[in-house]
Parts: C-alpha cells; sequence; structure tokens
C-alpha cells in the first residue's frame, strides 16, 4: 500500500520518530502524563492478570508481538478479500469482481498508528478441523475475529460455521471481541436488512446460551464495500482495540465544547477508519463528509505537499505588501496540513496530529470568526493526542 501521504510524511512526521525513540518514560513528564501512565500500567497488568490462566505457552514471534490481529473469516465469496482490499488498499468497490479466490492465508501488516495486522482466511479452510493450524499463535495476541456473512445468499451454513468457531474459542479465548459484519446489504430494503440481522443474531445468541454462554462479546454490523458501511464498521471494530480509548473521547468532547464544533473524528488517514470520536451522537452523513475531505486533502497534497518553493518565489510571498515570513503569514506552522474549506455554510478543518492521524472537525458558522482561538485549542489538543498515542504505543 502506498503513503499517499508521503510527501508529508518526509516533510512533518521525521521527527516524531525521533521523538518517540528517545522518549523516556517518567522523565519530564507532566503530571496528567505521568497519571496517564500509571493507569495504563495498572490496567496492563490487570488485563494480563486476567488472561493468565488462558494465555499460551508459546511466545509469539517478535515482529509480530503487541500487535494486534484482525482475522476476516467466512464462507467462500462471502466477500473477505474485497473487505479487506477497499478498506486496506483503496481498491475501487466495482474491481473487486475480478479479485481471485483466496486459496492461502493473506497476511496483511499494516503501518498505521497502532500496527496491526489483517488476516484474510480462505473461504474453505476450517481452522479448528484442520491440525495444521496453531490455533495459539493465531488467537494468543488480543485482537479481533470478524466473521463476514453473505446477505445477499442463503446464511444457514455461515451461521452454523460461526456458532462452532464462537464456542470453540469462547472455551479457550473468552476476551477475543468476534464481530458479525453482514456483508453486501447494498441493494437490500431498509426492512428486509434488520429482519436479516435480527434472524442471524437470534440464532446465534440462541446456540450459546444453550451452550451456557450468556454474555460473549459478539457484535453485528451492516455492511457493504458501496458505501461507508464498511469503514464505520471497521472503526468500531479497531476502536475497541484501543486502551483507554475514553480519554481519546473525552479529549475531542472537551475540544468541540471550547471551540464550538458540531463533530470532531480522529482519522487513521490512510485506511479512512475512525479512532475516536466526540461524545455528539456520530450520524453517518458527518462521517462520510469530512471522509472525503481526507481525500480532498490527500489529492491537494499529492499535488503541492513535497513541493520546495524556490527562493525567488518565497521572497515575492514574503515581500511586500505582507513583510512576513511565509510561516508566520498562515495560522499554523504546517500550512500544507490545515486546510478550511466550506461546506455550505459550516467550514471543515483538518489537521494533521503524525504521519498516520488526522484530526477532522465540522465547525459551526460563528467558529470560523475565532479562528485564531480555535487554532490555538486544536494545537493543545494535537500535542495532547500525540502524548497519548506516546505513553500508550508499543506497551
Ligand atoms: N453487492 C456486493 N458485492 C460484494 C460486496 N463485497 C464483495 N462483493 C462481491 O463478492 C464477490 C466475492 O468477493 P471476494 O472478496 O472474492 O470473497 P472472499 O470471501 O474473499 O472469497 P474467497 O477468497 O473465495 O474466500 C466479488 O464478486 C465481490 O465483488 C458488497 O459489499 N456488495
Amino acid at each position: 500500500m502506498s503513503s499517499r501521504l508521503r510527501g508529508r510524511d518526509i516533510l512533518h512526521g521525521q521527527d516524531d520518530d525521533a521523538q518517540s525513540s528517545q522518549a523516556q518514560p517518567g522523565a519530564a513528564l507532566s503530571p496528567a502524563q505521568q497519571n496517564l501512565t500509571r493507569v495504563f500500567e495498572q490496567n496492563r497488568h490487570k488485563q494480563q492478570k486476567q488472561n493468565g490462566a488462558k494465555a499460551p505457552e508459546q511466545a509469539p514471534e517478535a515482529s509480530t508481538k503487541g500487535k494486534p490481529r484482525l482475522l476476516l473469516m467466512g464462507q467462500r465469496r462471502s466477500g473477505k478479500s474485497s473487505i479487506s482490499s477497499v478498506v486496506f488498499h483503496k481498491l475501487p468497490p466495482s474491481e473487486t469482481l475480478f479479485l481471485e479466490s483466496t486459496a492461502r492465508i493473506q497476511k496483511d501488516s499494516m503501518p498505521s498508528f497502532m500496527d496491526f495486522q489483517v488476516w484474510d482466511f480462505p473461504g474453505q479452510i476450517d481452522i479448528f478441523e484442520n491440525p495444521t493450524f496453531d490455533i495459539d499463535a493465531m488467537f494468543g495476541e488480543i485482537g479481533a475475529l470478524i466473521w463476514v456473512i453473505d446477505a445477499q445468499d442463503d446464511y444457514m451454513e455461515a451461521v452454523a460455521r460461526l456458532n462452532v468457531t464462537i464456542l470453540n474459542l469462547q472455551r479457550s479465548y473468552p476476551n477475543i471481541k468476534i464481530e458479525v459484519f453482514i456483508h453486501k446489504v447494498d441493494g437490500l430494503s431498509d426492512d428486509y436488512k434488520l429482519d436479516i440481522q435480527r434472524d442471524i443474531t437470534i440464532r446465534i445468541q440462541d446456540e450459546l446460551s444453550d451452550h451456557g454462554f450468556e454474555n460473549a462479546p459478539v457484535t453485528f454490523h451492516l455492511t457493504s464495500i458501496y458505501n461507508h458501511s464498511i469503514f464505520e464498521a471497521f472503526s468500531k471494530v479497531i476502536q475497541k482495540l484501543i486502551p483507554r480509548l475514553g480519554i481519546l473521547e473525552a479529549m475531542l468532547t472537551n475540544l468541540c465544547r471550547t471551540c464550538r464544533f458540531e463533530k470532531a473524528y480522529l482519522f487513521d488517514v490512510l485506511s479512512k477508519i475512525y479512532i475516536a470520536t466526540d461524545s455528539a451522537p456520530a450520524d453517518m452523513a458527518s462521517y462520510e463528509i469530512c471522509s472525503d475531505y481526507i481525500d480532498v486533502i490527500i489529492d491537494v497534497t499529492e499535488v503541492y505537499g513535497g513541493w520546495q518553493r524556490s527562493p525567488r518565489y518565497r521572497e515575492n510571498l514574503e515581500g511586500p505588501p505582507w513583510n512576513q515570513k511565509l510561516e508566520d503569514q498562515v495560522a499554523t506552522n504546517w500550512a500544507e496540513s490545515c486546510m478550511v474549506l466550506s461546506d455550505g455554510n459550516k467550514p471543515i478543518m483538518l489537521r494533521e496530529v503524525d504521519k498516520y492521524l488526522a484530526l477532522v472537525a465540522i465547525m459551526k458558522e460563528d467558529s470560523y470568526d475565532k479562528m485564531p482561538l480555535v487554532n490555538m485549542n486544536v494545537e493543545v489538543v494535537v500535542q495532547g493526542l500525540k502524548d497519548f498515542f506516546e505513553i500508550t504505543k508499543s506497551k
């Protein structure tokens, strides 16, 4: 996957890496940072203790250790490879028609804010029947199992296989999140979609409670690669893997209150999955516009992002009537990463956090007049977000 923001990465991202490798835990941390570190550590120890009995003896490979894993499973032709290609490789949905059937497990490492992996399983494989699979190595790391069901096909067999899988997992790995994507719902009426969802949910929950598992962590999503629902569903899945998500949400909620934003999202730029949002109810329309806006910025960046201004052109820009250095003429020092466009009367603002993340907010009409104040608040939150990921990273 090519990083479309790479031009900007080079401009703004290098320092982050250098800083992170030098950061000393506890050294020169603010009280808030120390507190977050302490709470995070406590939580991690607690989780380790809880998982202690179930944890596999065998240590996972060093290269994959600590990387959450998303396993895509389901029947043949249910749409697993299409989902992975559209969300993580930017394949246009219509081109998934030409994807070949997956013959072996496809493992993709996603360079992202949390470096997760996506494993795409061939539809015909039954991992519990096949003794060559090391189940411990597969499910030992934290992550989620995404089970894809084709809603346009007969789903009885898919549901039966899912039930067997959940029951097997519940016994050994009760903490693995199971996310059921009721997929290809494009073209189905709203009533029919809900009927299918209800039917599948009941079939799975009945089976689980028959076996004594009342509160298994199973969640259902209606998805399609032909609209934003697949990104929305992945956002929800990824959010469950983020430690201390509540802190991120609180930061964004506070930002919305102080800057009078209507909605703020923290996006993983490459996949356009949102990592967190403020506490106001999320609606598809606001997510769609923010996510489309990222595309606009990426396209503009591709054209102008890494563009070096010639000394003469720079002199013109900094000369009369402005008589100011270019950096001082813009709202922030990262002029190319912070732009404001007007949608109707609501400006949208994007601010790059680091090379993977961007903060996108829908502003209210009057908040545009207070741009310097808004920028100042955004700057503080961006710094807070960087600290958050610095502290919670690779622990
Ligand atoms: N209508 C519709 N078709 C979809 C959607 N997602 C995938 N498809 C189609 O479903 C077909 C099968 O998709 P694949 O991604 O190859 O399915 P798979 O689950 O990876 O199949 P195996 O590799 O055989 O296990 C393709 O023709 C896709 O275009 C969707 O959301 N809506």
